[in-house]
């Protein structure tokens, strides 16, 4: 039903996952209503991207969310969904203590894991120039904190090292196996810049690696296929789907302008029934309703015992 009994455990999900051969497609999710589609999709996990969620706050993704917005918005999101939940959490908000308390706090609402990065702040994403590093042994601290912090030994620490476009890819390779030491579960090679990096980055680094095919960025968009063949286990999208809707938007609108009436779109839209549909809007009627035709039969009984 809708309403949940407990929460599924997003972090064993995923752990299973990654014992399982082969690649796991993740697409990038900014709110419960584009997570709840993935899922519906057949999906096996999302990707709660900071760039996606502060871009639809329409702040720029420089760490300028606050952890709470971050906990509540992830929120929104394991309540509508049952599939693991990889959230963002770009630097940790601050350093060691802070990774731990929101590695709590993130765990608290169900998610499966977290992405941690080793930039300094201000962060940026990790495809643009001018990106700043904090030495590999505050990163290992911040790992070592999350590792301590977790409750739940399934909860899944991804480190992401910026290092391949700042100090170079050896650096990039070093720091991962550092991090690995201190307990990092994935590790995330951010902005590599050639199908051999790829290739490369996964023959020196043994462990769970996840690759990001973000638009417009210094990766080349490499297919899934390819990624696993190299060895990659997950693969994240992680702004496609904001930057489609933000496209469909934005011609929409420019039709309304020009036209005065949206019809020329009507069968490019989710129609009323299959948003209803997604989001249950029916079993929520349909509960409403049992619950008062079962408070009709309390008082029926009550009437008739008298
Ligand atoms: C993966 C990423 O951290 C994100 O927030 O989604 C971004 C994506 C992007 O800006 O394209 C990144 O830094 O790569
Ligand atoms: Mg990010």
């Amino acid at each position: 039903m809708i309403v949940k009994k407990g929460r599924v455990d997003g972090a064993r999900l995923l752990r299973e996952e990654l014992s399982r051969p082969g690649i796991v497609l993740v697409p990038g999710v900014f709110n419960a209503l584009t997570a709840l589609m993935a899922q519906s999709l057949g999906f096996k996990a999302v990707y709660v991207s900071g760039a996606a969620v502060t871009a639809s706050m329409a702040l720029p993704d420089l760490g300028l969310i606050t952890m709470d917005e971050m906990v509540k918005t992830v929120k929104y999101i394991t309540d509508a969904v049952d599939i693991p939940v990889i959230v963002d959490i770009d630097t940790g908000y601050g350093e060691a203590l802070n990774v731990m308390r929101a590695v709590r706090e993130f765990e608290a609402v169900g998610a499966a894991g977290v992405q941690l990065e080793d930039q300094v702040l201000p962060k940026k994403c990790g495809h643009l120039t001018g990106k700043a590093l904090i030495p590999p042994d505050e990163m290992a601290k911040k790992i070592k904190a999350a590792v301590e912090a977790r409750r739940n030994p399934d909860f899944v620490i991804i480190a992401r090292t910026d290092a391949a476009n700042v100090t170079g890819f050896e650096d990039a390779v070093q720091r991962a196996q550092l991090y690995l030491e201190a307990g990092a579960d994935v590790i995330f090679p951010e902005a590599l810049r050639t199908e051999d990096e790829f290739r490369e980055f996964a023959k020196r680094v043994k462990a769970p690696l996840l690759a990001n095919m973000t638009e417009f960025g210094v990766s080349p968009l490499i297919p899934a296929k390819k990624l696993e063949e190299f060895g990659y286990k997950f693969v994240i999208f992680p702004v496609t789907a904001l930057r489609v809707a933000m496209y469909a938007i934005r011609e929409v609108f420019k039709t309304i302008l020009a036209e005065g009436t949206q019809v020329a779109w009507l069968d490019k839209m989710f129609t009323r029934k299959e948003l209803y549909e997604l989001i249950r809007y029916y079993d929520y009627e349909k509960l409403d309703r049992e619950i008062a035709e079962s408070v009709d039969r309390l008082i029926r009984d009550k009437k008739a015992v008298r």
